[in-house]
């Protein structure tokens, strides 16, 4: 059965990658279902952002190989991925600072859209991209900053526009490496109900994470890192009561 009748979206297989001679990813075969929410989980450095690099093509495996539906990408470049449907947080280069936070989402909606040069013309009231962004703004818990330029917001709204941005896209494939780091506590289960949120439309969603519990509540299954290597995949369940991951989360070490 191919992958994609198997309603598989992504499959890594043996993917390796090694920078100087250190082996950072180690044989990590991977296979997210349609629709699914998987969390990646693991100890400082076990490898998880470069799990995310090398599906968003920021990064080239050294071995393996990757395949988004039917396609071979492993050696495609971040634009083309982007451009099949891969999308990801750290995408920064999308928000641009001196615009609104409504002009951001707005413009992505716009780019969905199908929109081309007109990109920059004024947002009307009530054309579909601007009922789109104000939907995702809403959504996002943003509606209070609508109007702010994107560089004036806090560090957790930022994260939000971030978030929001790539809801709008809707992406077939969203990576969002820790979208909570650096928030506030109380900000934390914001986030954590935003990505939740675009899962609900219909995304398939890979998502790095530290707030172990976060993972489990909203997880369909949590993939376990250690070492460059993949330990196991498994529902949040089965993962957490798992005794070498408790060990590793009590700061044991495996
Ligand atoms: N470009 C690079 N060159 C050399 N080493 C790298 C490079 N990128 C990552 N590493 C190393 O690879 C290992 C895995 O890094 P990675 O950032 O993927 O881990 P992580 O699981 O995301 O960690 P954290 O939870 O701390 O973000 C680390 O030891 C890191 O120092």
């Amino acid at each position: 059965m191919s992958v994609a009748e198997a309603g598989e979206i992504l499959e890594t297989e043996d993917l390796s990658w090694s920078v100087g001679g250190i082996h950072i990813i180690r044989g990590v075969s991977l296979r997210v279902t349609q629709g699914e929410f998987l969390s990646v989980i693991g100890p400082n450095g076990a490898g998880k952002t470069s799990l995310i690099n090398l599906v968003s093509g920021v990064v080239r495996p050294t071995a393996g190989a990757i395949r988004f539906g039917r396609t071979d990408i492993t050696r495609r470049g971040p634009a083309d991925r982007a451009k099949a449907g891969i999308a990801r947080t750290f995408q920064t280069s999308s928000v641009f600072l001196e615009r609104t936070v409504l002009e951001n989402v707005r413009l992505a909606a716009q780019a969905r859209l199908g929109g081309s040069g007109s990109l920059f013309r004024r947002p009307r009231r009530n054309d579909r991209a601007t009922e789109l962004a104000r939907d995702a703004l809403e959504r996002s818990a943003l509606q209070g900053v609508a109007y702010k330029q994107a560089g004036e917001l806090t560090h957790a709204d930022k994260r939000k526009l971030e978030l929001a941005i790539l809801a709008v896209q809707r992406p077939k494939l969203l990576l969002l490496d820790e979208p909570t780091s650096g928030a506030a506590a109380e900000e934390v289960d914001v986030l954590i109900d935003i990505a939740r949120g675009i899962h609900r439309e219909g995304n398939t969603v890979v998502m790095v994470e530290h707030h172990i519990e976060l993972v489990a509540s909203i997880s369909d299954r949590i993939a376990v890192m250690h070492n460059g290597g993949l330990l196991m995949v498994d529902s949040p369940d089965v993962v957490l009561s798992d005794p070498t991951v408790q060990k590793a989360y009590l700061g044991e070490g495996l």
